[in-house]
């Protein structure tokens, strides 16, 4: 810690996502407060001995009238963020139960909007990842291995018809460059067919290279190469981060998410310690980024990766069909 931020003491705020038919309500901010005009999500400062819990329950009614049950507060992101005037940390909560209509109660505008049309410059620096969170999945699904080219596609497209995915990493780690290409490029209309957006793996010239995919992942030893975010903000950039100092890089060179783990033990990686979800959530609450947990977990690990401040978990196992 630096003097100055020794200083400056930071600020817990409670921040609520208030979910309705899978919009979310924003407000905007007083012209004359810290980060004036700009939207927000309702919330405010934790009173001292006050829980976040009840701490979102009281802002939310007093700021938009509506009465949210503190049991229905799930955890979404914690994001420690330095204004040089003011240091932040914002809890973000978010609830699908909030009873009544909503009005701007101190005199503020609120409204209804997708996830989709959330736009970075409309918000506060430190809200990036709280977009991002709400843009994301749960589940991260990564591709397994295959004998061929032709059965990757062909679990690809029984993977997705199994279980519907938003997002694919298209995995193929023993597959050099011409031919992950090709198989990039079969892989984007099996995807887009079934609702899914494909995510390539490897160099960023992976990403130039495949029309049609919707984001790059970059395996660590790529991303330690960047100086800053190789890709454009319109596609989703993710990092593979085993520790706090590779998610201090991602966030660096602008990760919209990273995945960490291993969380448990895994067929592809066996020999590979692993970190268990205590350190899991340790790296995750100083992380401010979605995190994905990695590495052994199965649907039934989704609550465990999500209680402990995940964004959700990623993996092969909980979709892609073995033989
Ligand atoms: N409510 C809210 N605050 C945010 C968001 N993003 C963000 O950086 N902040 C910052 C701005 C402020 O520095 C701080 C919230 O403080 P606040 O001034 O709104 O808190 P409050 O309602 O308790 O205010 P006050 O009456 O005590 O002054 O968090 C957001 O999405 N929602």
């Amino acid at each position: 810690m630096t003097v100055r931020e020794a200083q400056v003491k930071e600020i817990h705020v409670a921040v609520a996502v208030i979910i309705r038919d899978e919009r979310v309500l924003i407000a905007r901010r007083p012209d004359h407060v810290h980060q004036g005009g700009l939207l927000e999500f309702p919330g405010g400062k934790v009173e001292p001995g006050e829980s976040v819990q009840a701490a979102l329950v009281r802002e939310i009614a007093e700021e938009t009238g509506l009465k949210v049950p503190e049991a229905s507060l799930e955890p979404v992101i914690g994001i420690r963020h330095d204004y040089g005037d003011k240091r932040v940390f914002l809890d973000v909560w978010a609830t699908r139960a909030a009873e009544g209509e909503p009005e701007g109660c101190e005199g503020q505008p609120v409204e209804w909007l997708d996830p989709d049309r959330l736009r970075d410059q409309d918000f506060p620096a430190a809200n990036r990842p709280i977009i991002r969170a709400l843009r994301l999945p749960a589940q991260l699904a990564i591709t397994g291995t295959a004998a061929s080219a032709g059965e990757t596609i062909e679990r690809l497209r029984s993977g997705l018809a199994g279980a519907s995915q938003a997002l694919v990493v298209l995995r193929a780690p023993a597959m050099t460059g011409p031919d992950y290409r090709q198989l990039a490029a079969a892989a984007v209309p099996v995807c887009e067919a079934a609702g899914a957006g494909l995510i390539v793996h490897g160099a960023p010239e992976v990403f130039y290279g495949t029309p049609g995919a919707c984001g790059l992942h970059l395996p660590w030893r790529e991303a330690a190469k960047q100086a800053e975010r190789p890709i454009p903000v319109s596609a989703w950039l993710g990092v593979s981060c085993h520790d706090a100092t590779e998610i201090d890089q991602a966030v660096a060179i602008g990760a919209d998410y990273v995945t960490l783990g291993p969380v448990k033990p895994t067929l592809s990686h066996p020999e590979e310690p692993t970190m268990g979800w205590e350190a899991f959530g340790t790296l995750v609450s100083g992380a401010p980024v979605p995190v994905f947990g990695l590495g052994g977990l199965t649907l039934a690990d989704l609550p465990e990766a999500r209680q402990q401040g995940g964004q959700g978990i990623a993996g092969i196992s909980f979709w892609w069909p073995e033989n």
